[in-house]
């Protein structure tokens, strides 16, 4: 198959080179760009020259459908609500990495980003691409709209608890951290080196756009989950996220029926790995690879369960979710080309 990548000069569009060119179903990679056209992908990023040669091209839907199967858009909000219809209706499947087709509400969107949503009816078509959790609907789905990378580790981690019942409804607190890739390759101030180096940042204190994007799906598990406590800070690492998920459980739970329940509820997933008693994941166990792995633990003393979930950003809370999506939209074994075992140390 051949796939486009809008966006290819960014962190998410560098992941999808990497991981794309060990797909053995993925014969051509063709690289758009809105700014730099005529530029070869080398100059932007050495570390694939003399695997991909490209020149990045300007988009044009029209000729789109003779260049190109599916659309990976790794851009910023607002570009996929342009051109996720215009590439869909050229006959390409999209796989939408931004947060513009994820949340059902335009007026949440439009609250929490702070921008003009997509129109409702290509919201409405877009299949949130939790594959864990969601995989019926994106079998068949033609627009995918990838989870964020907060959601990912966050969603995974309290899927077990929502779904089983087992937690307070509104005890829910997640504290994330986050390595500074997940704020893309363009510099700035909060994240430059001077800025970030030996340094911990707390930042979009109860703003975080990934916050009703977190509430919507934990609501579809069950409707009684009300607004939830999350918060994300920086860490001077390039990649990896831990969300710390604190809930207090509304029954008597020992150790072993919490990690059992985590088990049972990932047995058949071969991106999330729950840990033994007693052990928690670090980011590095992760790093480059597409697994979520998860540490559980209950504290008898308090009631409250502590799940501990960490993702690489760029691979599981992005392009390589994206891939498993593809794979999944296409038929293709859920984890070609993503079986990447993790860079250590
Ligand atoms: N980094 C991460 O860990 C994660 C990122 N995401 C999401 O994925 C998307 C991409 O993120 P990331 O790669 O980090 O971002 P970057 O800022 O690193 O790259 C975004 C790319 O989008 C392209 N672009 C910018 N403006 C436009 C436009 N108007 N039309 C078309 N293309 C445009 C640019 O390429 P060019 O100038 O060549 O067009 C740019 O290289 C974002 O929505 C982000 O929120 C999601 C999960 C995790
Ligand atoms: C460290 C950092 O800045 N992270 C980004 C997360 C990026 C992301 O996943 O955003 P999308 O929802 O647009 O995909 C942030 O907090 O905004």
């Amino acid at each position: 198959m051949r796939v486009g990548i809008i966006g290819a000069t960014g962190y998410g569009g560098a992941e999808l080179l990497r991981l794309l060119h060990q797909h053995p179903h993925v014969e051509e990679v063709v690289l758009y760009t809105s700014s730099k056209e005529g530029m070869n992908i080398q100059d932007s990023y050495p570390h694939v020259s003399t695997i991909y040669h490209q020149t990045l091209q300007s988009i044009d839907h029209t000729s789109l459908k003779q260049e190109v199967d599916t659309v990976f858009l790794a851009t910023p909000p607002g570009v996929s609500a342009e051109w996720s219809r215009k590439i869909a209706e050229a006959g390409c499947q999209v796989i939408d990495l931004s947060g513009d087709l994820r949340l059902e509400d335009p007026a949440v969107y439009e609250k929490w980003y702070k921008r003009e949503a997509a129109p409702l009816d290509l919201i409405k078509e877009a299949v949130y691409g939790l594959p864990e959790w969601n995989r019926k609907e994106i079998e068949t789905a033609n627009i995918i709209s990838n989870p964020g990378c907060y959601p990912t580790a966050t969603l995974l981690g309290l899927a077990p608890l929502v779904k089983n019942k087992l937690i307070e409804t509104d005890s829910i607190i997640v504290d994330a951290k986050s390595g500074t890739s997940g704020a893309g390759r363009s510099p700035s101030a909060i994240t430059h080196f001077s800025e970030m180096n030996e340094n911990f940042k707390i930042y979009q204190i109860n703003q975080h756009k990934h916050i009703p994007e977190i509430e919507q799906n934990l609501q579809k598990w069950d409707k009684e989950i009300p607004n939830i406590t999350f918060q994300p800070h920086l860490v001077p690492m390039v990649r990896g996220i831990m969300a710390t998920i604190y809930a207090k459980a509304n029954q008597e739970l020992t150790e072993k029926a919490l990690r059992d329940i985590y088990e049972q509820s990932y047995e058949n997933e071969r991106f999330v790995r729950i840990r033994p008693e007693g052990a928690y994941p670090a980011t590095k166990e992760v790093y480059g690879s597409n697994y979520c792995d998860i540490g559980v633990t209950f504290d008898e003393r308090t009631g409250r369960i502590t799940v501990v979930s960490v993702i690489d950003n760029v691979v599981k809370g992005a392009s390589g979710q994206a891939i498993q999506n593809y794979n999944i939209m296409n038929g293709f074994e859920e984890s070609t080309g993503l079986t990447l075992v993790p860079m250590y140390p």
